[in-house]
């Protein structure tokens, strides 16, 4: 543990007026100030809530009737001394009780993600629970809470440090090889332990080719609107949205930037994106909205295609260009016309000239024709994109870096027949997996991590 630290204090609940706010300290100074605001000489009784006024300790003015909590270190999240204040919610409290604590000696205000990265410096928790806990306080959706809660109790930390303690045990036996070749070892000690590195290094690969499902399930399942202006990719977007999220006219070209708006879809969560009209167009905003929208179509998880009725059965070449398998054609404006001739998918060739076979759907963005259809089938394809069963995947490129690397260093080491240049590689796969829990020296990487957190967290 980190003694005599600085004491911290910030506002953890959410900005703004609220029923109840909470203010916690952390450090040396907490319990000191938490007596001089109640006015008290003995500490509360640890992990005991007392309601009680607090003042100012100078002008003894009462800034509030509050809930306050005292947390003896080692026991409390950040495992220094904390205390809660649970004050009421109203901005002028908030204010009034932030300002007498910035006055008291010792007490600074603390920075994003500081008790959580106190809570991992004192050993509560490795680093994969606490980028759970971010992304718990990120969730929008029922799949990213669970994943979160999953990786905040530990799961992934605990996948992670089972391989570095294995690849730990393989190396020990390389090393007694080395230090001792006369001795009675084993017989046949390497073939075992290239069993154990080749059985971590196979359990690593498939855990990184998981699709990208747990990344992808945290920035949530990219779905990008495409088609000829006027098509109605506006008026797609705010039906699904239910909300007017985007200007709609009977002026072609309107859309020019995109259009973003989170949708949770069965508990997963989605990204719609509305974009520019594909069209060639002198105008250099337009077209830049055109580049944009391409650029952004290419790196989608789902492209909805769509197209005008009137215009059926030619697609737009730009849009054309985009179509893939993970493309879906809807045609839209059926509502003043009979739908019945429209075939329910759509055969044609991509241009690296793949054969596909896409589903179209008659759809009106006007009456909502159609619409239960086609979030059906979004639904349905986001799960696909998203859904797992089994141990917590991947949820980051840091550790999918560091995973690369260890796979790598063991691919080297289970290729030679040199001990001490596979011990070598082991002992680098060893630190890459380390420095994901932060079980190695990863002060570098700590104020990335952590700035990532909000204030009070
Ligand atoms: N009021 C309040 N609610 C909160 C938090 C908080 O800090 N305050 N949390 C903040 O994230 C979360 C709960 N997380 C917490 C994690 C550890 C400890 C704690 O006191 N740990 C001690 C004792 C453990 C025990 O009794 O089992 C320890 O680890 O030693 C408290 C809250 C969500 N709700
Ligand atoms: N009848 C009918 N009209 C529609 C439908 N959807 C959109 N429109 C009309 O078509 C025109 C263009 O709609 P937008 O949603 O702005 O089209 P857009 O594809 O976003 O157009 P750009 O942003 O210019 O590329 C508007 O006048 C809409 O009211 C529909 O389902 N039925
Ligand atoms: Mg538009």
């Amino acid at each position: 543990m980190i003694a005599s630290r600085e004491t911290i204090f910030a506002l953890s609940s959410g900005a703004g007026r609220a029923g109840v706010a909470v203010i916690r300290l952390s450090g040396p100074r907490s319990g000191a100030v938490l007596c001089a605001l109640l006015g008290r000489d003995t500490m509360p009784k640890p992990r005991h809530a007392i309601y009680a006024p607090i003042r100012d300790p100078k002008s003894h003015e009462r800034l509030d009737d509050a809930v306050a909590i005292y947390f003896q270190g080692p026991a409390s999240f950040t495992g220094e001394d904390v205390v809660e204040l649970h004050v009421h919610g109203g901005r002028a409290v908030i204010e009034g009780v932030l300002d007498c604590l910035s006055r008291q000696d010792g007490l600074r205000v603390a920075d994003p993600g500081e008790y959580t990265r106190r809570a991992f410096e004192n050993g509560k928790m490795d680093l994969t629970s606490a980028e759970g806990i971010a992304d718990l306080i990120d969730a929008e959706t029922a799949a990213q809470r669970r994943q979160a809660v999953r990786q905040m109790a530990g799961e992934l930390g605990t996948l992670y440090e089972g391989w570095r303690a294995r690849l730990m045990k393989a190396l020990a036996h390389i090393e007694a090889d080395i230090d001792f070749p006369d001795e009675d070892l084993p017989d046949g000690i390497v073939p075992v332990v290239h069993g154990d590195l080749r059985a971590v290094n196979d359990e690593v690969k498939r855990h990184l080719t998981d699709n990208r499902r747990g990344e992808r399930l945290r920035e949530g399942f990219q779905i990008v609107i495409l088609g000829a202006p006027n098509a109605g990719k506006s008026s797609l977007l705010n039906r699904l949205a239910q909300r007017d999220a985007a200007i709609v006219s009977e002026i072609a070209g309107t859309t020019r930037d995109m259009i973003e708006v989170h949708l949770d879809l069965g508990g997963f969560p989605v990204t719609m994106v509305d974009t520019a009209g594909l069209r060639e167009s002198g105008d250099v905003i337009e077209s830049e909205g055109v580049r944009r929208a391409t650029e952004r179509a290419e790196n989608a998880d789902l492209r909805l295609v769509v197209i005008d009725r009137s215009d059926w059965p030619n697609i737009d070449p730009e849009a054309a260009r985009l179509i893939d398998d993970k493309t879906l054609i809807l045609i839209n404006k059926v509502d003043a016309t009979d739908s019945s001739a429209i075939p329910a998918s759509w055969q044609g060739t991509s241009v690296d000239g793949r054969v596909l076979e896409l589903p179209v759907l008659p759809i009106s963005a006007m009456t909502g024709q159609g619409m239960e259809s086609l979030l059906q089938l979004l639904e349905t394809r986001v799960k696909e994109g998203l859904d797992f069963a089994g141990p917590v995947p991947l949820t980051r490129l840091r550790h999918r870096r560091a995973l690369e690397s260890a796979s790598d260093h063991l691919d080297r080491g289970l290729q030679t027949d040199i001990a001490e240049l596979a011990a070598e590689d082991v002992r680098l796969a060893v630190r890459e997996i380390g420095k994901i829990t932060g079980r190695v020296d990863v002060e570098d990487l700590l104020d990335i991590i952590f700035g990532d957190f909000c204030i009070g967290k």
